[in-house]
């Protein structure tokens, strides 16, 4: 007797489509096997003559996984072994096997009536199932594959998005444990059919929902990208007739010496890949990467354009050819798609023939022009025909002429030309800084899915996986429907393990979400890479970074007591959280702390507002004007009002000394405190260039080239970080000064990023200026110690009103602390904190401590990562009393500095 074929189980056969096939076809009638059933929950057994089972091996170096298809099993593979470190002891290969079992007579199961039976609250099964509504029909069909959990005398169905379909409880303990393949049980008026035994480490990793599932997407993506393999064969090779493959493909030669000392040679298509993509027989041809490329790439870069190749040709995960390149900022990933760009479209691994024609790059505006000058720089004008879309240049121009083959466009200009750009087949689409699709809801996102390109490429040096459903919207970006959708996602993976991370979380729980993240490591690491700033360390120079706390102003101190004060906080210290006034407290102090005039701004515009009914903001600024002088311009500002910038002036008049060659950058979140360093600039007569989100994008990159030339008179560069900061190479500063603070670390971390970086000849010095005591050391505490208790990556798009904030937080957040030297170091328990009356904090007078002053030698991690609370303990810190300071820079500004914290990386590094 032959037993019906689950959904899942059909997988194995690259012939059969999913389908559910009736039960009454193969197996006896269901109502055959139930002789008694209880009106709530029915429980039968039945004969299963012939079984089918996952059965997961474990093998800790391989994270295989057969993900179901139209027509065939896929194998994911890991190859390299970038990926396999992703993989816990939880990876396991996924095989289908065909044992055959024959089962016992149909038995009649039922429910327990008493507490006669202790249920060990240990014993949980996991099978794979098939249901359908119970019903007496004889033709009946199965609706689809279901995962039954049987725990005690307890058992839930749940579909294979994760969502209960039935429950029951208070079975007979030792009837449920009979049940085994082949079986039938009635669930919650649905007719079940076991298939197979599914081992919790499957369950608890989320695979079994794979396993059984069709997705529609994985098939589709397949045959979209046999079409795309078959394209270039056919127009460039035609291959049609036999004198052709037998003859002159059989020639067919690696386009570079693949045995030439150094070449870089892309891995072989196997079997399978041949078989789906080279249906026509040509002759396997080494794809080597042009060696005139391979001389400067670094290592890192090389196995990146290995990992990007096996990616886009699908021979990472069958079927997939989209990948996530998230490199830390500065590793060269312009130059990794440079290359793969080159090596596609002159070469490809069957006939030779390219695999690509014409490229899609979409970048932030800000970055067309840079992508210009990479190809430029690495491949000169003559090798490879590209077209950037600007003012001048448009994208018709493009499409009418077959002289171009990669398209440098911004996401802006895309939506704006998308009619046109549909009309020209990419072969291949890169998406820089491309965390911004990260919200599948975006028109951006559908404009680009809309081109139906296959081999998709996401460059992004932001840690993407930050927040589960914009990683999720970014994996289904590059591979549609990997992760199934969306529902499904966040029942198997979102849900368990969010809850997992929560305090409450029971140990069950914490595990099975452990599971649950570590399968979607592994999952999608297959098609992730990630590398961080250490791999090019010895690449470049110094980089000294100080943490600098200034003291506020007179002025500045006594309007941050009244802001305290007032009504607003006092409310928002009272849980009164309505119109979040938080906020805008919180705002105001941080205009306070960047320069008073600031606040005198937004006082006096919001006096002259309309709008003035926000009742928080006016009691916020209630007597605030009179704490400034009677007759305040704030055009005439003074640089004493502030004690941050009188740090910075200091600061650049001993740049502008000590190191008159060199440049500085200097960067803020906000374009009115860029004016005021900008008037700063002018009045004490230094030069200076400046990018904002108002510059116009054609001309962003010529003010950067500007700058970076060494016959630039720029002293300054004044950079908005967020809004235009992203992707920039500021190569030509070697001195960074963040004015302000934002929320999130990653934003600074971007900007501190710009300069040093492959290209900079000298040592980097990054100067952070906090105010003492305020709300930005409050913020800086915020970044790093968030960073200790949960390892959590962040993102730019993460502002304060994404932050939520307990009373006692906001407690925190409005205190001046006036007679600390720095609150931050007061927090860290260091052993040398013993001088806090502000009288002379000095290094010698600190204990000996391994913690506290690690000296010059000391190189800490030095991945981009926000720093930890751990790590800040590390590095050399003193206060600006301190007698000797060897640090020419910091000698010069301690005057306003009340402590210094510092960190040397690379201090012995050779330029290269
Ligand atoms: N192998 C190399 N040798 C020398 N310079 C290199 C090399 N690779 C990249 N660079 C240079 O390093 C700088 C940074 O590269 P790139 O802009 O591609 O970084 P990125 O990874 O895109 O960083 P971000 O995330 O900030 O955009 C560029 O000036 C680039 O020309
Ligand atoms: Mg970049």
């Amino acid at each position: 007797m032959r037993r019906s074929a689950a959904p899942s189980q059909l997988q194995g056969n690259p012939l059969k489509k999913l389908k559910f096939i009736p039960p009454a076809r193969s197996n006896p009638s269901p109502d055959e096997g139930i002789t008694k059933m209880s009106p709530d929950v029915k429980l039968i057994e039945v004969v299963g003559s012939q079984n089918t089972f996952l059965q997961l091996k474990s093998n800790p170096r391989k994270c295989n996984l057969i993900l179901p298809t139209e027509g065939s099993a896929r194998e994911i593979n890991h190859g390299c072994n970038y990926s396999e470190k992703h993989c816990s002891e939880a990876s396991v290969t996924a095989t289908l096997d065909l044992p055959h079992t024959v089962h016992s007579a149909p038995k009649e199961i039922t429910v327990s009536k008493g507490q006669e039976e202790e249920e060990p609250d240990s014993l949980v099964k996991y099978f794979s199932v098939v249901w359908c509504k119970a019903s007496k029909k004889k033709h009946k069909k199965w609706e689809g594959d279901a995962v039954l959990i049987v725990k005690g005398k307890s058992f839930t169905l749940k579909d294979l998005e994760g969502k209960d379909i039935g429950r029951g409880m208070a079975y007979k303990l030792k009837e449920l444990e009979k049940i085994e393949e082949g079986h039938r049980v009635m669930i919650g008026g649905k007719e079940v059919e076991v298939m197979g035994i599914i081992s919790p480490d499957d369950f608890n990793s989320g695979r079994c929902f794979h396993l059984g599932r069709g997705s529609p997407a994985i098939s589709s993506s397949s045959q979209a990208a046999k079409k795309c393999f078959s394209n270039p064969f056919k127009s460039v090779c035609k291959p049609s007739s036999k004198e052709n493959r037998l003859g002159g493909f059989q020639d067919c030669k690696p386009r570079h010496d693949p045995h030439a000392p150094n070449s870089l040679v892309m891995s072989r298509p196997d079997n399978n890949h041949q078989w789906t993509f080279n249906k026509k027989g040509f002759p396997v041809v080494d794809v080597v990467i042009d060696p005139h490329l391979v001389y400067h790439l670094r290592p890192h870069q090389k196995e990146g354009i290995m990992f990007l190749y096996e990616c886009v040709m699908g021979m990472r995960v069958n079927g997939r050819c989209g990948a996530i390149l998230a490199d830390e900022m500065g590793l060269g990933k312009t130059l990794q798609c440079i290359s793969l760009i080159w090596t596609l479209q002159c070469q490809g691994p069957y006939g030779g023939m390219p695999v690509v024609k014409k490229t899609l790059i979409v970048t932030p505006g800000s970055l067309v022009n840079n992508w210009r000058k990479e190809f430029q720089k690495w491949l000169g004008s003559e090798r490879i025909k590209i077209f950037p879309v600007d003012q001048d240049h448009k994208v018709e121009e493009f499409t009418r002429s077959p002289f171009y083959s990669v398209l440098i466009i911004s996401y802006e200009m895309l939506l704006r030309s998308l009619d046109q750009i549909k009309n020209v087949k990419f072969g291949l689409l890169i998406c820089d800084e491309g965390h911004r699709l990260k919200n599948s809801a975006i028109k951006t996102t559908a404009a680009l899915i809309s081109l139906s390109c296959e081999k998709r490429v996401i460059l992004t040096g932001t840690p993407v996986q930050n927040d589960l459903q914009e990683f999720f919207a970014l994996i289904d970006f590059v591979n549609p429907g990997i992760l199934g959708s969306l529902s499904f996602y966040r029942k198997v993976y979102e849900e368990p393990i969010i809850i997992s991370r929560q305090p409450s979380a029971s140990e069950e729980e914490k595990k099975l979400g452990e599971k649950r993240a570590v399968e979607l490591t592994c999952l999608t690491g297959l098609f992730i890479l990630r590398r961080t700033q250490e791999v090019i360390n010895k690449y470049l120079p110094p980089k000294i970074e100080n943490v600098v706390f200034c003291r506020p102003g007179a002025l500045q101190i006594e309007l941050y007591r009244k802001l305290l004060n007032s009504q607003a906080v006092r409310f928002c210290l009272q849980g009164l959280l309505g119109n979040s006034p938080h906020l805008i407290c919180i705002g105001a102090l941080k205009k306070l702390c960047n320069h008073p005039c600031l606040l005198f701004n937004s006082i006096k515009e919001k006096e002259c507002s309309s709008t003035w009914d926000g009742k928080e903001e006016k009691s916020l600024y209630e007597g605030l004007v009179d704490v400034f002088p009677a007759d305040y311009n704030p055009l005439m500002f003074t640089e004493e009002e502030s004690g941050k910038l009188q740090v910075l002036l200091k600061l650049l008049a001993v740049i502008h000394e000590l190191r008159p060659t060199e440049k500085v950058v200097l960067v803020s979140n906000y374009t009115q405190t860029l004016d005021i360093l900008q008037e700063v600039c002018k009045r004490h007569r230094y030069t200076y260039t400046r990018l904002d989100g108002q510059t116009p994008v054609s001309q962003r990159q010529q003010i950067v080239d500007s700058f970076n030339s060494k016959y630039s008179s720029d002293f300054i560069f004044l950079l908005s970080s967020k809004a235009g900061g992203v992707g920039l190479n500021l190569i030509g500063g070697s001195h960074l000064i963040l004015y302000d603070i934002d929320w999130n670390p990653a934003t600074d971390i971007q900007a501190m990023s710009r300069v040093w970086r492959d290209g900079q000849k000298n040592p980097v010095h990054i100067y952070r200026l906090l105010t003492t005591g305020t709300i930005e050391e409050k913020i800086y505490q915020r970044q790093i110690s968030k960073q200790d208790l949960s390892g959590a990556v962040v993102d730019l798009t993460k502002t304060s009103e994404h932050i939520q904030f307990s009373v006692e937080e906001l407690k925190n957040l409005f205190t001046l602390h006036e007679s600390s030297h720095c609150v931050t170091h007061d927090l860290l328990d260091c052993e040398c904190t013993g001088d806090q009356d502000g009288t002379g904090d000095s290094l010698e007078k600190f204990p000996v401590s391994r913690n506290c002053q690690l000296g010059a030698h000391h190189q800490k991690s030095n991945s981009l990562k926000p720093l930890s609370m751990s790590q800040l303990k590390q590095w050399k810190h003193f206060s600006g009393d301190h007698l000797n300071l060897t640090d020419p820079f910091l000698e010069r500004i301690r005057e306003n500095v009340s402590f210094f914290f510092q960190n040397i990386t690379n201090q012995s590094t050779a330029i290269i």
